[in-house]
């Protein structure tokens, strides 16, 4: 290869000090992954094509002879070689000593300060690659030739990466019509990289959708193989975009083979730029609720991927699959970089407020499609509600409810306010572990019993998120199985069975709790109830009963306040025991209030706390009955 280096022009150049220290660095470290040196080369190659794409906008005679672009990738296995070609903008031979010879960009110099300090500084190149040097991972010598498009002159560059470099001019029969040519005599164990399906799994999975069709050649063989056509979907206009494409693209992407649910194509201007290429699947995947919970959006940088662990979208948007393909980040990301970046992170936002419109947009004109959305990851956009305030009215827009009072259909928060009931002033839910056992819920008579609508929210999330909710439209969310049912003001149903009185009552109140002791924190009656006579509900100032419990399983124990027992004063249980309070039967009362006790629980799907005691009066009371 190095045939030239006896030639009379042949000038030879010592590397800027920085690249002997990267190339020192890029051969000496540990690298976790040395294949990104080829993502590195075609990276180039195709901002050469681009490039020179551009220019002959202008001036066609640069591209003269050219039918579009290509990269091509020949692997020559016997030779141990690898040679990456482009056919675009090519490089004087002073581009090829300030190009490959210096670190022009401060962001590079950067990076190698960082780099030096740390005991992984390989780990990272490794990863995220530092361009064209990144070739001597792999290879003892490399062989640029090149040829400025519009140029009649070639040069080669070449190198063992060891602090210097040559530069030979080359006849231009031996040099491309346009472009480069990388030339890689591979080291001693990087066999690999000259073998056809090696090369083949890299360019798949990094340059798939680098924007210049990417050619693969054997020597020895006349096939030539397309790896990628070079069309980079979301780079397209969406008008020209096919269903078709979109299709198959998000099979590749998700890998997954529904119909997606939606999808946002569109490119972001301004401040920063980038194109995005998203879909919302139609089911839910396997590891909807893996606990890394990561999202799956994949992050390029000018058609070059970088990485799918940027965590571009939230964790309760983790279901949306594609792409987002930035304008402004430099190739060389480092993982801090992707961290806390805040490029990334204003995408991010832009990203997600986008979608959170697309959302409601499916909602309000396409019912049907946005119900299977809602069904298969409601779950996981209701963890937002807690995990981003500054989203919740927009959440609040696009969630759906199932209600005590609308069958199948599903509800919105505006759809519930819309039909709230004279005099009806909160947002009524029941917390429970499916919708049949609240419905079975005797808390949830008296609104029944009123007409009253009551969002069942059987999710675990919904626990957590109507804690820290202040309300939708000024209306307080309000669990039925807590604190007092200030149903009073609301009209009662016709028909309701007269109540016993408020003192009999009162005074029943009394000689249970005291029955009950610590069981309870109180007994009162309420309105809660229509057909049962008595439940368990939470105090005022405690959780919801079921967060309670979710609390508890976490926890351990059970720390929350004791719950109160209330009492139907309609009910005929009821009014028979006040009679009995005010008339001298205390100690009926004072027996029956470990049935009453207990069979709240039991409603609540617990058992008695005392079940042996329980069962003894409930056999005492059937003894009695058969007389
Ligand atoms: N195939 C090529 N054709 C034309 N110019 C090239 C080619 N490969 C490299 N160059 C030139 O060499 C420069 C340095 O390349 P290098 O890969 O080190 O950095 P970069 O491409 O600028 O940065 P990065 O790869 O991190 O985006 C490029 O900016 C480009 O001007």
């Amino acid at each position: 290869m190095t045939e030239h280096a006896t030639s009379p022009t042949v000038e030879r150049h010592a590397f800027e000090a920085e690249v002997s220290r990267l190339l020192h660095l890029m051969v000496h470290a540990v690298y976790s992954d040395k294949d990104i040196f080829l993502r590195e080369l075609i990276s180039n190659a195709a901002d050469a094509c681009e490039k020179l794409r551009y220019l002959s906008i202008a001036e066609p005679a640069l591209a003269a002879g050219a039918e579009g672009f290509a990269i091509t990738v020949t692997a020559d296995a016997a030779g141990r070689r690898l040679v990456v070609a482009d056919d675009g903008i090519g490089m004087s031979r002073d581009e090829l000593r300030d190009n490959l010879g210096t670190i022009a960009r401060s962001g590079t110099k950067a990076f190698l300060d960082g780099l030096e300090k740390k005991e992984d500084g390989g780990a990272l190149i490794g990863q995220f690659g530092v361009g064209f040097y990144s070739a001597f991972m792999v290879a003892d010598r490399v062989r640029v030739v090149s040829r400025r498009a519009g140029s009649d002159e070639a040069w080669a560059w070449e190198s063992d990466g060891k602090g210097t470099y040559e530069l030979t001019p080359v006849p231009l029969e031996e040099a491309p019509v346009r472009g480069t040519r990388v030339e890689l005599a591979l080291a001693e164990g990087m066999e690999t990289y000259a073998e056809a399906a090696t090369v083949e799994r890299i360019v798949r999975a990094y340059s798939a959708h680098v924007p210049v069709p990417i050619r693969f050649a054997e020597v020895g063989r006349d096939e030539v193989r397309e790896l990628a056509d070079g069309s980079a979907l979301w780079a397209k206009p969406k008008a020209s975009a096919t269903a078709e494409e979109y299709r198959e693209f998000y099979g590749t992407v998700a890998q997954a083979w529904d119909e997606p649910a939606l999808t946002l194509h569109y490119r972001a201007e301004g401040r920063h730029e980038y194109s995005v290429l998203l879909f919302v699947p139609s089911e839910k995947p396997f590891d909807l609720f893996d606990p890394a919970r990561k999202g799956r959006v994949k992050l390029y940088v000018r058609r070059v991927f970088i990485t799918d662990e940027a965590e571009i979208l939230p964790g309760w948007l983790r279901f949306a699959r594609g792409v987002v393909d930035s304008e402004d980040l430099p190739l060389n990301l480092s993982r801090e970089m992707l961290q806390k970046n805040p490029v990334i992170e204003a995408i991010g936002k832009g990203v997600t407020s986008r979608l959170l419109s697309e959302l409601a947009k499916t909602a309000d004109n396409d019912a049907d499609t946005y119900a299977k959305v809602w069904a298969a990851f409601g779950a996981v956009l209701k963890e937002g509600l807690y995990e981003a305030p500054e989203r919740r009215d927009e959440l609040f827009r696009i969630a759906r409810f199932r209600t005590t009072t609308a069958g199948e259909a599903w509800r919105s928060l505006a759809d519930y306010v819309k039909d709230l009931k004279e005099n009806q002033t909160a947002i009524y839910y029941a917390l429970g572990e499916s919708r049949e056992a609240v419905l079975a819920s005797p808390h949830l008579e008296g609104y029944a019993a009123r007409g009253l609508e009551v969002l069942i929210l059987t999710d675990p999330v919904d626990a957590f998120w109507v804690r820290t909710a202040l309300g939708f439209d000024g209306k307080p969310f309000k669990s039925v199985t807590q604190g007092a049912a200030d149903l009073d003001a609301i009209a009662k149903p016709e028909g309701a069975p007269e109540e016993a009185g408020a003192a009999e009552v009162a005074a029943l109140a009394a000689l249970l709790k005291e029955a009950l002791a610590e069981r309870v924190s109180d007994v009162r009656a309420s309105a809660r109830l229509a057909s049962s006579p008595v439940c368990l509900v939470a105090a005022d100032h405690a959780l919801d009963k079921l967060t309670e419990k979710l609390v508890a399983r976490q926890e351990g124990g059970n720390r929350g306040l004791a719950p109160v027992l209330e009492l139907n004063p309609a009910h005929d249980l009821v009014k028979a025991l006040a009679a009995k309070a005010v008339g001298g039967g205390a100690d009926a009362v004072r027996e029956a209030a470990v049935l009453l006790h207990g069979q709240a629980r039991i409603l609540d799907g617990e058992a008695p706390e005392d079940p042996a005691t329980f069962a003894a009066a409930v056999a005492k009371l059937m003894r009695a009955q058969l007389g």
